[in-house]
């Protein structure tokens, strides 16, 4: 059974359409991560999830038990989520032990005291019970929330950028002790993020969204060699359009020579474009081939340069044992990779 299944989803702000007919898919004691440009519906659809605005048309089923529909309305007290946000919102005049104790009203006084101890345990927090949240770390009082969120045993978790107020030194640290806790505790997941370094290293699953819609869903190595689409390949990862002729699923012609590519590309016929990362240019000093070197800069192992190809901009790396002499001509050239082709 899915943790969570949304079906034709729509919520519209006041006739603006946020989300439409959205479809997702969580499997049990999965993370995805809803990733995706700014403004595209993340937030509101967390929202609809959790309870906390009535969709207009679809479906919400958590856990085999219709939330919302067309005639039906769950409140969101009664949906058994647990919810957290990038504020985390913990109550500033109740302790650690009180803020983790706060949801668990309908347990007896020593299932309580046994429930808030297991949470301060596992995130690794006993000695801060009787602590007061401003006397805390941002990435102590986070997992404070986290034990919150899980501390009634939850269906399903929501997390809306958890991790957007900690300090870089030590957020990547906090998503795998975090992932681990969620891991451990067996419960499913859904995650907002702009960040895709964050959603790489948190989630199973990403669901990339473009104008109210899940554009592709599936693990990171898949949407990154294989995007189902411009907005996805381009929302992971930097690179430029080449014009390109497929000969075959795996040849291709372009005006900077032919390229087989490692792996067949089912999609690809005709005449179309290849998406190159930085990670697919070679450039050497050589010929010229249409290739401008706008700027280059040292950053310690490499250089980068930014150069202008096909009218687009790009900066590519170059291992400083093979930079280049950039007052003599340049050569453009496309490594060996799996190609993305758009038609
Ligand atoms: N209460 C509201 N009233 C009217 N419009 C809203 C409201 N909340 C959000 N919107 C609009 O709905 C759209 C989607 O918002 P949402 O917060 O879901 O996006 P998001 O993908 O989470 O964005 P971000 O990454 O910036 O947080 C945006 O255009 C936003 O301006």
């Amino acid at each position: 059974m899915s943790s969570l299944s949304l079906k034709n989803l729509s919520y519209q702000y006041d006739g603006q359409k946020v989300i439409e007919n959205l479809d997702l898919e969580v499997a049990e004691n999965e993370i995805v991560c809803l990733l995706g440009a700014s403004g595209c519906g993340k937030t509101t659809t967390l929202k609809a999830v959790a309870g906390l605005l009535t969709p207009q048309h679809g479906q919400i089923v958590i856990h085999g038990k219709t939330m919302s529909d067309d005639s039906q309305f769950t409140e969101p007290q009664h949906r058994n989520i647990g919810m957290m946000f990038q504020d985390y919102a913990l109550f500033p005049h109740l302790t650690v032990a009180q803020n983790i104790a706060f949801g668990l009203s309908k347990f007896n006084k020593t299932d309580k005291q046994a429930r808030v101890n297991e949470m301060l345990e596992l995130v690794h927090l006993s000695e801060f019970a009787e602590r007061y949240p401003h006397e805390l770390s941002g990435g102590q009082q986070q997992r404070v929330a986290i034990a919150r969120a899980l501390a009634y045993k939850p269906n399903l978790l929501l997390l809306d950028e958890p991790f957007s107020n900690i300090d870089a030194q030590v957020r990547f640290q906090l998503i795998n002790d975090i992932r681990q806790i969620i891991k451990d505790q067996k419960v499913s997941a859904i995650f907002v993020s702009h960040s895709k370094e964050e959603a790489f290293a948190f989630a199973d699953k990403l669901a990339v969204m473009h104008k109210g819609k899940i554009a592709q869903l599936g693990d990171a190595k898949t949407l990154f060699e294989q995007p189902a689409c411009k907005e996805v390949a381009e929302f992971l990862g930097q690179g430029i359009y080449i014009p390109a002729k497929a000969e075959s699923k795996r040849e291709f012609t372009t005006s900077f020579g032919r390229f087989t590519s490692t792996k067949a590309c089912e999609i690809a016929q005709g005449a179309g474009q290849i998406y190159i990362r930085p990670a697919h240019i070679q450039l050497e000093n050589g010929v010229n081939n249409d290739v401008e070197i706008l700027q280059s800069r040292f950053i310690g192992t490499e250089f980068i340069y930014q150069i202008k190809v096909a009218e687009q901009i790009i900066e590519v790396p170059v291992e400083s044992e093979h930079a280049l002499n950039i007052n003599e001509p340049v050569t453009f050239k496309i490594k060996p990779h799996a190609v993305n082709f758009f038609s």
